[in-house]
């Protein structure tokens, strides 16, 4: 595992932004896993820029995201597909059938998993799979006590969880209670893994990242057994 510091948040989104492209342009095709959540917006912004002001296409890129909450619509301003729009796809000029989440409003959302499984399976795996962190040490939804082998599925979301996303929803009573997720099992099998962190809130999870015991009450320890991840922390997250 490769830990880089950077001074602050642009800094980091800078270096993870750098990281991405470095990838896009030098592949024909390339599979990108997407986040959510705060950390990640200054690499998207900075991926718009790219686009935007120096001409580098996504057309070759498709994209897995980890993760959307169950019940609510594509449309929906809380929903990760939103999310993606809002802040990436809509401002590039990426194929929209080459972007894939789950289906949070699936009838039958066991199928929707082995369904979304599948799906990354026969598009070749992901090439760099970006992950945020929680304060409890989450990847994607996968919450502490998740087994490191589980493939795409459905859970329950923490009550941190909750309340920490609350300020993407009206309240924390508009929070959902349910999201599908990639599995631990399936965000290890991504060739790379660049995961970033930021802000103070973060630096508990670091440190205990760094400290190196694989322990299933704290998701992102999986990590230690992965061939090619790379940590990009800012100084706050680093403390
Ligand atoms: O980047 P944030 O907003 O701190 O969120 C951290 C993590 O929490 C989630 O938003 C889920 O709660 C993940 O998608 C993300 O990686």
């Amino acid at each position: 595992m490769e830990i880089i510091a950077a001074a602050n948040y642009e800094e980091m989104s800078q270096m993870a932004a750098t990281f991405l492209m470095h990838k896009v342009c030098n592949a024909r095709k390339v599979t990108l896993g997407l986040a959510t959540g705060g950390t990640p917006l200054g690499t998207y912004r900075r991926l718009v820029k790219y686009h935007q002001v120096e001409g580098i296409s996504f057309q070759g890129v498709q994209t897995f995201n980890l993760d959307e909450y169950v019940g609510l619509g594509k449309m929906h301003p809380g929903s990760y597909h939103s999310y993606m729009e809002t802040h990436l796809f809509r401002w590039i000029d990426i194929d929209p059938c080459q972007t894939h989440l789950p289906n949070g409003e699936a009838v039958d959302l066991k199928l929707e998993c082995a369904r979304y499984e599948e799906l990354i399976r026969s598009r070749g795996g992901i090439d760099i799979q970006v992950l945020g962190i929680g304060s409890n040490g989450h990847i994607g939804f996968n919450e502490p006590g998740t087994p490191f082998d589980t493939r795409t599925h459905v859970v329950a979301l923490a009550d941190s969880t909750r309340r920490a996303n609350a300020r993407y929803f009206s309240g924390e009573t508009d929070v959902p209670y349910q999201a599908i997720t990639m599995g631990i099992g399936t965000i290890l099998d991504s060739r790379q893994i660049l995961l970033l962190a930021s802000g103070i809130g973060k630096a508990a999870a670091i440190r205990h990242l760094i400290e190196g015991n694989k322990d299933r009450q704290f998701p992102a320890s999986a990590l230690l057994d992965h061939p090619d991840v790379t940590v990009i922390v800012d100084q706050s997250a680093s403390n």
